[in-house]
């Protein structure tokens, strides 16, 4: 029995699912509901066929099964032998590093959620980690980003700014106890097609990155990835090469050993072609409860992310339930194990002068993609060259821009190569709000104070006025 109540209603409404039922909601913008399980367990008997949850569960129970041989290898114990074993290949004891994919609303991302926490709410300390190369989203961080993240909690899952979990933030009293640190790298741009070069580069990035970082931990190894996708990987409309360099570049990338395909029967088909002889292609149903999600809708959703980026989120609990209050802090709410952040952030607005930043863009900012060139043409400019942007130069395309703040380059020049650029991960944003071009200065908005001389940012294709 679930107990519901919406901001605006204050009188809780009560609920009884039966076993296989899924409880589904919609809020209007700025609206937030409340709730409570009054009895009950909330692990299910999976009897109906009207979900897509058993499938899920059933799913989850195979990849937990491959987790526990993958561990159990790893450390030689002879757990190995009496652990069932995923689809019948007794050889095998590699963790599962999973690739999503699906058509656009095809709930992908959820599917994703869902499995990720399944896995850390197992109680077997698992830590896997949660790759995001959907550039439109912006998983932990922002869109144009992708990011790989290693979860240890439960994913917030109460706002719609961060639906793949809540980075830690600028404030300096608090980085609240479950928020993520993710490894972050800036494509700059919504559709996979403007520049699918770069993309590609950065996630092989991604990837070389995780396994240097899973090296020395087993636990790691064994909890396995989970990649989130695009929906251009899936689509019928995108070009079959386009799609499949990038499904490459991800399983190549992550070592991908599972392809899940929600709800695609032709892709399903498609991706059993192409890698059924090496991994394990499973289609898997669309839940029924999977919301279209619009243009209007994402970037209302994009808006709120770069707003909630600098000025922080306020969670809004439903009046009439006190009860949830109990263990908050002045910064947060835990409920059911999800620490829900309500932090409110003070951005700086600083004038800096235009030599203080080196700015770059990525290629040239119209350019068709490699691929569209007449046979045996070459072009002066390559997708991958950063070009330095003139900020006294109208139209350079800073006004309102969103720029990714680069970590430093290697301190040796020795070491320095052209595109290193390129493989520079993220430390945060700023906004041009801004450019007086007369006196060369601009005003920017950062998340914190704090010089900004000398630091490379890269320009992509986002922009954000309050
Ligand atoms: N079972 C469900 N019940 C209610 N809402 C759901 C359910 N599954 C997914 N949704 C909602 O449907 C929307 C789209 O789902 P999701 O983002 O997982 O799809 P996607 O395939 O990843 O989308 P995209 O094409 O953008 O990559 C989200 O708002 C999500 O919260």
């Amino acid at each position: 029995m679930f107990a519901e109540m919406a901001e605006e209603r204050a009188t809780p409404r009560e609920w009884i699912l039966n076993a296989g039922y899924e409880y589904r909601f919609e809020l209007d913008p700025g609206a937030s509901l409340a709730i409570k399980h009054v009895t009950g367990q909330a692990s299910t008997e999976y009897i109906s066929e009207e979900t897509a949850m058993p499938a899920y569960a059933n799913l989850h129970l195979a990849l937990e099964a491959m987790r526990v041989r993958a561990l159990s290898h790893a450390q030689g114990s002879d757990e190995l032998e009496r652990t069932p074993p995923y689809d019948g290949d007794s050889e095998s004891a590699e963790p599962p590093r999973i690739l999503i994919l699906g058509p656009p609303n095809s709930g992908k991302t959820s599917v994703a959620k869902i499995l990720i926490n399944y896995a850390v709410r197992a109680g077997q300390d698992w830590c896997p980690f949660l790759i995001n190369v959907d550039p439109s989203e912006g998983g932990p961080m922002l869109p144009g980003t992708v990011s790989a993240s290693p979860i240890s909690a439960p994913l917030q899952t109460s706002t719609p700014a961060h639906t793949l979990g809540s980075s830690s933030t600028s404030a300096p009293t608090h980085v609240s106890s479950n928020s993520l640190l993710p490894l972050v790298y800036w494509y700059g741009h919504e559709g996979t097609k403007r520049n699918g070069l770069l993309l590609d580069r950065l996630i092989r990035n991604l990837g070389e990155n995780v396994w240097d970082r899973l090296e020395d931990d087993p636990q790691g190894r064994a909890s396995g990835v989970i990649v989130d996708t695009p929906a251009s990987l899936s689509a019928s409309g995108t070009s079959g090469d386009h799609r499949q360099a990038l499904i490459k570049a991800c399983v190549d990338a992550f070592r991908v050993n599972v392809i899940l395909v929600v709800g695609h029967e032709k892709l399903n088909v498609e991706m059993q072609r192409t890698y059924g002889s090496r991994m394990t292609v499973v289609k898997i149903p669309k839940s029924g409860g999977v919301v279209e999600l619009d243009a209007l809708y994402r970037s209302r959703i994009h808006k709120y992310q770069m707003h909630s980026y600098f000025y922080g989120e306020r969670f809004s609990v439903p009046p009439g339930m006190p009860s949830l209050n109990t263990g908050s802090t002045n910064t947060g709410y835990i409920i059911g194990g999800e620490q829900n952040t309500d932090l409110a952030l003070s951005p700086s607005s600083t004038i800096i002068s235009f030599s203080d930043l080196t700015i770059y863009r990525i290629g040239e900012e119209t350019m068709a993609p490699t691929s569209a060139l007449p046979i045996g043409a070459t072009r002066v400019v390559s997708e991958m060259q950063p070009l330095l942007v003139d900020p006294a130069q109208p139209g350079s395309g800073l006004y309102n821009a969103v720029l990714a703040l680069l970590a430093p380059p290697n301190p040796d020049e020795s070491e320095r190569y052209d595109e290193e650029i390129l493989d520079l991960h993220v430390v945060g944003f700023i906004v041009v709000t801004a450019i007086d071009i007369p006196n060369k200065r601009m005003t920017v908005l950062a998340p914190s104070q704090g010089s900004l001389a000398g630091r490379i940012v890269i320009l992509g294709s986002f922009e954000w006025q309050e």
